[in-house]
């Protein structure tokens, strides 16, 4: 394992919002200028390379992972050394300007495989939670903070989760929505070179980002996306996919000795056989050595689901944690690896 290098665990924060006058937000966030977003960015350390978008929400890719803004929502994923909490207060205030409050907020991540490098408020989940707690307002009532081990110690996943009552309420109305968070390491070497981009070739990010794209076989996850793509120079990759109002995201870190990669979908849970299909492809792209699945719903059924698909891979389940979070719902984590771990 190399001492350091480029942390591919990413830190993920969803935000949800009400209006002041709930029957006329209209598109919401998504008023928010550039430059709002862009100084919300600069107080995580991370910029836009490329952005896309539908009727529904707008993607950026950023050069370190994602953003996703919907009308009442907001997600950004982080990695490398980023701050990715220090976006809450400037987030706060420009939805305050535009008519928006916060209600609820789930803020999530694996390990960090180089901890000793990461700046605060992300030195301890511990020093999070309490950055959390003072960033948030007391109307946040509902409050929990954990962290869902697995078989190994270096494997677990930090949550934690804050709502308002009435954010509280509502989230039994969403009963089909889930999300799916795969963080995948010690990938295939072979497979991990796809992601190095072609020495002095001179091209940009975007059409090697393509190429990558279709060399991989990650456009067949979900043919039906709209992917926006972009590669790093030498190496590493981000795209997000766009499917009506569902999104889906991938970064790969493919440096030896600490190559990671991550799958991240939103969707409804009535579609199982597609989240089977869709996992099988994933596994198939990476050939992780180890990999982490955390899904987030309103019940766990989905657990079995991907506990079937990821075991007809190949990998072995190892570990599966259930933990309850209020307004968030049920949040399985579950652990696989190659039979040689
Ligand atoms: C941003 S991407 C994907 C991040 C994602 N969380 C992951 O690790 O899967 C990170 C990869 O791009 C490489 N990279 C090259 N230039 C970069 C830059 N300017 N900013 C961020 N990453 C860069 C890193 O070395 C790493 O391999």
């Amino acid at each position: 394992m190399a001492q350091s290098g480029f942390e591919g665990f990413e830190k993920r924060l969803e935000l949800n919002f009400f209006g002041d006058d709930p029957m006329n937000i209209g598109i919401g966030l998504r008023q928010l200028s550039f430059e709002s977003v862009q100084e919300i960015l600069d107080a995580v350390q991370c910029t836009v390379v490329s952005a896309m978008g539908n009727q529904y929400f707008d993607a950026y890719v950023l050069s370190e992972s994602s953003l996703f803004v919907y009308p009442t929502k907001i997600i950004i994923k982080t990695c490398g050394t980023t701050q990715l909490l220090k976006s809450i207060p400037p987030l706060l205030s420009h939805a305050h300007d535009i008519g928006l409050n916060v209600c609820g907020c789930r803020y999530t991540r694996g390990n960090f495989i180089f901890p000793k490098a990461q700046p605060f408020p992300h030195t301890s989940f511990k020093e999070e939670v309490m950055y959390l707690e003072e960033s948030l307002p007391n109307s946040l009532c509902y409050r929990k903070a954990s962290v869902m081990p697995s078989n190994k110690t270096t494997h677990s996943w930090h949550v934690y989760s804050a709502s308002t009552d009435e954010q509280h309420q509502m989230v039994h109305h969403m009963s089909n929505v889930f999300t799916m968070e795969v963080c995948m390491t010690e990938l295939d070497r072979v497979l991990a070179r796809k992601f190095y981009q072609h020495s002095g070739n001179g091209i940009s990010g975007d059409i090697s980002g393509r190429e990558m794209t279709l060399a991989t076989g990650i456009n067949g996850i979900i043919p039906s996306a709209l992917i926006c793509d972009f590669s790093f120079d030498p190496c590493g990759y981000s795209m997000n996919g766009v499917n009506g109002v569902h999104y889906s995201t991938i970064h790969v870190t493919p440096e030896d000795g600490y190559s990671y990669a991550s799958f991240e979908l939103m969707g409804f849970t009535d579609d199982s056989d597609d989240i089977d299909r869709i996992l099988k492809k994933v596994v198939q792209i990476f050939r992780p050595a180890t990999m982490s699945v955390s899904t987030t719903c309103a019940s766990h059924d989905m657990s079995m689901h991907v506990k079937n698909a990821i075991e007809q891979t190949g990998l072995i389940h190892r570990s599966c944690t259930i933990n309850e979070f209020p307004a968030v719902g049920s949040i399985v984590f579950q652990t696989f690896t190659t039979r040689r771990k």
